[in-house]
């Protein structure tokens, strides 16, 4: 079988993977520096103000200069996707899905490219931005062919039983307009383009906004958008805060509906704001999670550490489905932490721009302090601090070749159950553990959360089905060492959180995502 990416197979890739990813970071570093424009009605268009950006890698690595949009480019933005939205509803779905699939194209000839920007932009390493790109591809393709196999959703419908008359009925569904979509800094790339392939291709006009730290993905998915030739308007791409040009784009009257992914404050105040106004409108939140793991005494306790140290460590704990909370039955808790702690020990910390180093620097400064904080909290909490505490990089009193970014060790610590951290998605490479003694404990601690986004399950084949059973999540995985609670991939696994992580209970990729982004109209025509 040949090697195909995804987050579950990204731990052993072919060597040629690394060879090309080399060649392009030396190609895209060659060009850092670079002045990035906003993209709107089919034109790159400069901004008033701009920002230098530099790397979460190294406070000295300049990525580029990036515009930030104003409110009279959200304007710009709004008035072009509206003025689009009549002609890109009318196009044929198969004509609009030919498009999109063009995007997932483009975006896999540049999949090399696109990745080592986002090494040096978010700081992940280059397996994750390898498989955020390729995911990206899968994104376009996946919701394209899932259009066009539900044809678009139209169904005709019996004719009324009435003597008499011909009395036709048919179900149809319809785009709302123009759709905002709202992206977060973990996967700039893929969690913009997934809900701007769904909203484009149900046959709504889009405006993106990237998150503050990541303009340079968005603006890469835009150059992807702008090749393909959609038709002006059709999609426009603007950079900035999100209290500037995100509550802006949130309050506009043009928009008809929004998807946002980010932390659960700011996806409940825009849900809010999306339900009041002259009549609510669509909004589809992914929001944060806190996800726990339960591992029981029948565990495969090998497979259980690996699972568990690639997510809650994985991109420095910052993916919504990092793993936070570790229930261990008490009769295998010190082997599982001896396995955690002996894995953890081996971790490569470091520039990830180097194939040999997993774990690279978190996003910024505020990520770095929050980990300080956090960490400090912990000791004077007195937790049994089991692996890591200390920040490596900027300020610190660490190793020298981290010393210029926002490096901090994995940390593992026993926590008493009554300490808020054990509430707080902190969005680190921090874990807390308990042991439990009864099963039924684990699984009353794991559902102790307003957030059910991912859970991970370690334990015996005769007890998933009742960890299926009781657990209160979206995503789950049971026995699964590529990931303990992260690592979806669209077509395999929907991605969708329960409780307070979502706001639809409908899955990204999922069989009833799309039906999101449309309304429906019953028609009834009498000859
Ligand atoms: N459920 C999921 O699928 C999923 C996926 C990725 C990330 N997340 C969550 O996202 C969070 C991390 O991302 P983040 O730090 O970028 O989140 P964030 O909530 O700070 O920001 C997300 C986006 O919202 C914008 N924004 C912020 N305030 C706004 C406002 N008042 N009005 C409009 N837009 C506003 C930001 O600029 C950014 O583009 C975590 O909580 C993580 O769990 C969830
Ligand atoms: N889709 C990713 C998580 C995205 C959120 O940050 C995963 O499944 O691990």
């Amino acid at each position: 079988m040949s090697f195909r990416l995804t987050y579950a197979t990204m731990y052993n890739p072919p060597d040629a993977m690394h060879e090309r990813f080399e060649a392009a970071l030396a190609h895209v570093e060659a060009g850092l520096g670079a002045h990035h424009r906003l993209f709107i009605d089919g034109a790159d268009r400069d901004s008033a103000r701009h920002v230098a950006r530099y790397s979460p890698i190294d406070h000295e690595l300049r990525l580029g200069e990036f515009a930030l949009a104003d409110t009279a480019d959200v304007e710009a933005a709004m008035s072009a996707a509206r003025a689009a939205y009549p002609g890109w509803h009318a196009t044929p779905v198969a004509e609009r899905a030919r498009l999109l699939h063009r995007v997932g194209e483009i975006i896999e000839e540049r999949v090399y490219e696109i990745a080592a920007a986002m090494v040096l932009e978010v700081g992940k390493n280059r397996m994750e931005a390898l498989g955020e790109v390729q995911e990206t591809v899968d994104f376009f393709h996946h919701y394209a062919d899932d259009f066009e196999r539900h044809a678009g959703y139209t169904h005709v419908l019996p004719d009324d039983p009435i003597a008499g008359f011909a009395s036709h009925n048919a179900s149809v569904m319809r785009p709302h307009g123009v759709w905002v979509v709202i992206a977060p800094f973990n996967f700039p790339l893929a969690l913009a383009g997934g809900p701007v392939a769904a909203a484009l291709v149900t046959g709504n006009t889009v405006v993106l906004k990237g998150a503050s730290d990541t303009p340079w993905a968005g603006r890469m998915l835009a150059d992807c958008v702008r090749d393909a030739g959609l038709p002006p308007g059709v999609f426009n791409y603007l950079s900035g805060a999100g209290r500037d040009i995100g509550e802006a784009l949130v309050q506009h009257p043009l928009t008809a509906g929004i998807t946002f992914t980010g932390s659960v404050p700011v996806g409940r105040q825009l849900m809010q704001q999306m339900a009041g106004g002259a009549y609510p409108r669509p909004c589809i939140a992914e929001m944060g999670g806190k996800n726990p793991c339960i591992v029981t005494e029948h565990a495969d306790l090998d497979r259980a550490a690996a699972g568990i140290v690639r997510s809650a460590y994985g991109m420095g704990g910052q993916k919504c489905s990092a793993l936070s909370r570790l229930y261990v039955h008490e009769r295998v808790a010190d082997a599982l932490i001896g396995r955690l702690q002996a894995q953890i020990a081996a971790i490569r910390i470091g520039d990830p721009r180097r194939r040999e180093n997993w774990l690279g620097p978190v996003v910024n400064a505020t990520a770095y302090d929050n980990y300080q904080r956090h960490a400090e909290a912990l000791r004077v909490a007195g937790a049994s601090m089991l692996c890591g505490g200390a920040r490596l990089g900027l300020g610190s009193a660490g190793r020298t070749a981290l010393a210029r970014g926002y490096y901090v060790d994995p940390l593992l610590a026993e926590l008493s159950l009554e300490h808020p951290l054990w509430q707080h998605e902190m969005f680190l490479p921090i874990l807390t553990v308990h042991r439990y003694r009864e099963r039924d404990e684990a699984m009353r601690l794991a559902n102790d959360s307003v957030m059910g986004l991912t859970a991970g399950f370690f334990g015996g084949a005769d007890e998933v089905s009742w960890f299926h059973d009781h657990i209160e999540a979206g995503v789950t995985y049971a026995n699964r060492p590529q990931g303990a609670t992260t690592g979806a991939w669209p077509g395999y696994q929907p991605f969708g959180g329960w409780k307070g992580s979502g706001s639809t209970g409908k899955a990204i990729a999922s069989f009833y995502y799309l039906a999101q982004y449309l309304r429906e109209q019953s028609r009834t025509v009498v000859e």
